[in-house]
């Protein structure tokens, strides 16, 4: 479990997120959705205590750090790195020993090449092999569909519920909102830094049309 309270962030005097409550509980899949700049990368970052702000968060765990897995929508890669190296400093970190990492290469990716030669798909599914094989507890993934291929899409849908039968806690965002549908347990909208109440699966169909009708109220017209 990981419990937000009364979490708020400013950048300056710019404040993105306000007063934010929320409970993770294990076995579940929470989906954050929101317009660009609306909050959710700065959610995870101050989840993942890579922020300061106001507010608490509180978990189960002695150790939070430790045990959560934080794909980034940019994942950052040393130069002159291969894949397999990238992996394993990531798990040696947490000292968590992979054996055959070929069997569990389930992107088969090229891990014997430099990641400055792999495509953004497969940066994209290198850094999501790397935070599964750290044997985590908790994950955050932003934007973990961005540029990934159909087969990988699915083959990252079935990890997902399979992490929900772990018993994992899982926060995933992402502009697909099919992707979040098929997933998710409940799903939550940001918006002007505020976060909705929690939509479950029954009402993932009116929240989508909540969405798109908002679209469609803006005047694409304008820039033609
Ligand atoms: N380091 C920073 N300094 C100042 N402002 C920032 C910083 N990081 C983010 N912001 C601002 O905070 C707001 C929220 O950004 P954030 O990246 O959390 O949005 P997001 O919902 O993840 O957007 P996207 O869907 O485009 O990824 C934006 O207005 C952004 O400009």
């Amino acid at each position: 479990m990981i419990e937000i309270i009364n979490l708020s962030k400013s950048y300056g005097s710019k404040q993105v997120l306000s007063n934010i409550n929320i409970r993770f509980d294990s076995g579940k899949i929470y989906g954050i959705v929101g317009e660009n700049g609306a909050g959710k990368t700065t959610l995870f970052r101050c989840l993942a205590e890579l922020e300061v702000y106001d507010g608490r968060i509180q978990s189960d765990e002695q150790n939070l750090k430790g045990k959560l897995g934080f794909l980034t929508s940019e994942p950052y890669y040393l130069p002159k790195i291969t894949g397999e190296e990238h992996i394993y400093l990531l798990t040696d970190a947490r000292k968590v020993k992979v054996d055959n990492l070929t069997e569990r290469n389930i992107f088969q990716l090229p891990l014997k090449e430099y990641v400055s030669n792999y495509s953004t798909g497969m940066k994209k599914k290198l850094a999501i092999t790397a935070v599964l094989l750290q044997k985590n507890e908790y994950f955050i993934f932003d934007e973990p569909f961005n540029g990934i291929d159909l087969e990988s899409s699915i083959i990252f849908s079935a990890i997902l519920k399979k992490l929900k039968d772990l018993g994992k806690t899982v926060i995933i965002s992402s502009h697909i909102f099919s992707t979040l549908k098929d997933s998710c347990d409940y799903i939550y909208k940001i918006e002007e830094g505020t976060l909705s109440p929690p939509f479950a699966k029954e009402s993932f169909d009116e929240l989508e049309d909540e969405m798109r009708q908002k679209i469609l109220m803006k005047d694409i017209g304008k820039i033609l």
